[in-house]
């Protein structure tokens, strides 16, 4: 079958959710993420193909991240007003054109030659947040560079060595990241059977840039070796606070999958949760994301924000996490097919499909600002049985 993107180029999707008559960019050729991942697949060398899809093991989790959206129901709502559907928030107090915000993942020059650069330039164009990755092919001062004052968020791994960590810390925080978000479901990183085969490593001429002056850059025993010498897999709660006193940005947590962690997390001074298994990629048969939500939630109670990543590949999923009680969601691999695809453009043309598709969902149900959504467009066959 020829899986070429479907050419529905007379139709485009813009900001404000008009569909317009004008071709102006082949990446409006693509009208769902799934034409671009299967885009991508074919432009990409299959070891870095592999590497960006996998999840670990039998991939049952990173299957489960997506279907579990597909079970839980919306409800319709009628003869509501919605001719003014608004996407915009607010975290931290800065504001969003939209609560899709853009997931830390490594190495992007592998997608794309202008790498993180490209992700960047279209998450601010779009009005939104990248959370930068440790494991970045660009430096923290080069994304700073290009940001005009504001490169978004920081991604941490805690490396056995502090002292690397904490130098690290005081760069993102003197070149003007705004958060920092630290990861804790990778005391070792998960067995993704096609880096094996692949034996992955970073091409020619990629370096892990923000290690270079430590000679920790490259990956020549691999991924998992690198990663099995560096990552600190003794990091505790107690390394929470550590963390908050050496910084004053705003503490993420990324990685938090029960109730009982979020608790952890909210008894250590985090200043924010992202529900998160890593896109499938270290336990697998763990739950899907949204599947622990509304857990999490309840312990969260609004006191600082929730995020949700994983599996997110439609504005309807983005709307059911809303509605269990995220203030906004990342999106990793969506974003990775858009890079691959069409760099700054293939990003932007991520997010502007998946917002506007948000945009009609919540028209739909009847939601015009992102603060009305609840539970109740969820559809509860007993809730709505007993009516
Ligand atoms: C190729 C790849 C690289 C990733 N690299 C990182 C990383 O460096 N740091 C991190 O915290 N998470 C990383 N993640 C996890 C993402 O931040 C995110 O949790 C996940 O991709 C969300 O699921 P999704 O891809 O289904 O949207 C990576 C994910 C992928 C697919
Ligand atoms: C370089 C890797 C450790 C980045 C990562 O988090 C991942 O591949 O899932």
């Amino acid at each position: 079958m020829n899986s070429a993107p479907a050419k529905i180029i007379n139709t485009t999707i813009d900001k404000s959710n008009q569909f317009t008559n004008k071709a102006t960019n082949p990446m409006d050729a693509f009208v769902t993420v799934a034409e671009m991942k299967e885009e991508a697949r074919k432009k990409l060398p299959k070891m870095v193909y592999d590497y960006y899809a996998s999840g670990s093991n039998d991939q049952s989790t990173l299957a489960e991240n997506e279907n579990a959206f597909t079970r839980i129901k919306l409800v319709p709502r009628s003869l509501v007003n919605v001719s003014k559907v608004s996407t915009k928030t607010k975290i931290y107090g800065q504001d969003l054109s939209t609560p899709i915000m853009i997931a830390p993942w490594a190495m992007q020059r592998m997608a794309h030659p202008n790498g993180e650069l490209d992700t960047l330039e279209a998450a601010k164009e779009f009005g939104t947040i990248m959370t930068l990755s440790s494991l970045s092919t660009t430096s923290v001062e080069d994304v700073s560079k290009h940001s005009n004052g504001n490169p978004g968020w920081f991604q941490l791994y805690v490396f056995k060595d502090r002292k690397v960590s904490e130098d690290l810390v005081k760069r993102v925080e003197k070149l003007g990241y705004k958060a920092l978000v630290v990861t804790v479901d990778t005391p070792f990183l998960g067995k993704r059977d096609a880096d094996y085969k692949n034996q992955f490593k970073l091409p020619n001429g990629l370096f892990l840039k923000n290690f270079e002056h430590l000679l920790l850059s490259n990956l020549e025993g691999g991924l998992n070796q690198y990663m099995a010498t560096m990552i600190d897999p003794g990091l505790t709660w107690k390394d929470l606070e550590w963390l908050r006193s050496i910084t004053t940005l705003p503490v993420l947590v990324k990685g938090v999958m029960c109730p009982q962690d979020a608790a952890e997390a909210l008894k250590h001074g985090a200043d924010g949760i992202i529900v998160s298994n890593h896109g499938g990629r270290q336990l697998d048969t763990s739950p899907s994301t949204i599947e622990v939500l509304p857990a999490i939630s309840k312990v969260v109670q609004g006191k600082i924000p929730l995020i949700l990543d994983g599996g997110i590949r439609r504005g309807t999923d983005i709307l059911k996490a809303l509605a269990f009680g995220a203030n906004a969601v990342l999106i990793g691999r969506p974003v990775i097919w858009g890079l691959s695809c069409g760099g700054k453009d293939g990003v932007l043309r991520v997010l502007n499909l998946l917002n506007s598709e948000l945009q009609l969902s919540m028209a739909f149900t009847g939601m015009n600002s992102i603060h009305e959504i609840t539970e109740n467009i969820i559809w509860d066959q007993n809730k709505y049985i007993k009516l």
